[in-house]
């Protein structure tokens, strides 16, 4: 667990006053990231989270305040001790421009002691682990994309498998697809894992995607709400963190509330290459097309299949969300489904039934009249 206690971070002024009466950047914050799980810092700009971040490291001293992992007070330990314990992941990934992917995972490994085979089998571990290719291994960073540079940062960070990581918007710098899947990449990642994670961004839809727990800052480095993604979504504490959550958390909060099991309807299906009077016949002006596997695959609109079933033909609008998925996902698959009907797949992503909006909604009603709110955790 690392513990904030009462940390305070003052900046000398550029006039050249003493830190004590220079501008607070984090103001008295008291907050505990517990043991193996991800806190995400979030707030708008200027707010101290890469202040927060790095006073864990030692970057940057607190002006008053401790700061403890697991009970012991960082101060009070040697920094190369503390660092190693610590994996640390920034934006753009920060990596070593003259050094090949490989020797950029081992870097820190062969720092600590760790003989070459050893720290270059356990590198090429990580970086399929987090994703690549192990040919990129011998490429230079300025050979990869974007977002492979993130995952060998994330490889790296992991690489002395440090049981405390920090990492200040490590997803940012790459376009939101491939932000998307890194993001999901390191949850599962996590789950395998289980590091006590502390992480900074200024993106709430990234803060409660990512944090078991969100800590929201605002201006001043104050902590304004620390709750679960679900609770903060569900309960602001007051007008900043609503504004700041934003809009749309009615319907964001469903992604936290698991699809209760639903009576689904049967949704008769056709194959591709399925005829005109195949389709017609089911006698109605959307149908379902699966694959052979029985795994949907979009919606044909009957009239406009002159001979049969194409994949051009197919509407792909539509979500499908999983039986195990939330009511987010239901409803989505409702709302954009163009026959109205929301596709609904098992675990192995084949069909199971369809379910109309006016179906979910009660079920999000009966979740409503089930968990009266309680008051938001604020300070
Ligand atoms: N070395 C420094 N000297 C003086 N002031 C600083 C220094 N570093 C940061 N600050 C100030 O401290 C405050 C907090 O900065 P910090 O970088 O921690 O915020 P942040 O929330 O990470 O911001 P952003 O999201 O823009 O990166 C800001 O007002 C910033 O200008």
């Amino acid at each position: 667990m690392i513990r904030f206690e009462g940390v305070t971070k003052r900046y000398a002024d550029a006039s050249g006053t003493d830190e004590e009466q220079g501008s607070v950047a984090v103001d008295d914050l008291t907050l505990e990231a517990p043991t193996g799980k991800i806190t995400v810092l979030v707030g708008p700009s200027g707010c101290g989270k890469t202040t927060t971040l790095r006073m864990v490291n030692r970057m940057i001293t607190p002006t008053s305040g401790t700061i403890s992992i697991d009970g012991r007070d960082t101060a009070s330990l040697d920094v190369a001790e503390l660092r190693r314990g610590i994996g640390y992941v920034i934006q753009h990934a920060g990596l070593f421009p003259h050094r090949t992917v490989l020797d950029n995972v081992t870097t820190v490994p062969r720092l600590l002691g760790t003989d070459k085979k050893t720290a270059r089998t356990r590198a090429m571990e990580l970086i399929e682990r987090v994703g690549l290719d192990p040919a990129m291994a011998k490429r230079y960073p300025a050979q990869l994309s974007g977002g492979q540079q993130q995952r060998v940062g994330v490889a790296r960070a992991l690489a002395a498998d440090p049981p405390v990581m920090l990492m200040d918007e490590p997803f940012s710098a790459v376009d939101p697809v491939v932000r998307e899947q890194l993001q999901n990449e390191f949850l599962r990642l996590q789950s395998e894992l289980g590091k006590t994670i502390l992480c900074v961004t200024h993106d709430i839809d990234e803060a409660v995607k990512l944090g078991d727990q969100v800590a929201v800052l605002r201006v001043g480095g104050v902590l304004a709400q620390l709750d679960s993604p679900a609770k903060l979504l569900a309960d602001p504490v007051d007008d900043f963190v609503a504004e700041f959550v934003g809009r749309d958390r009615g319907y964001r909060a469903l992604s936290f509330a698991a699809a209760p099991e639903l009576s689904l309807a049967d949704e008769p299906t056709v194959r591709l290459g399925a005829g005109a009077d195949e389709v017609r016949a089911v006698g109605t002006p959307w149908v379902l097309c699966v694959g052979d596997a029985g795994e949907p695959l979009g919606w044909v609109r009957a009239a406009a299949v002159e001979s049969e079933v194409t994949r051009t033909l197919l509407h792909r609008g539509g979500t499908v969300a999983s039986t195990s998925g939330s009511l987010r996902a239901l409803l989505d698959a409702a709302l954009s489904s163009p026959s109205g009907r929301g596709v609904v797949a098992d675990g192995d992503g084949r069909l199971v039934g369809t379910i109309r909006a006016a179906e979910v909604i009660p079920a999000i009603e009966a979740r409503r009249d089930a968990a009266p709110a309680e008051g938001a955790t604020a300070r």
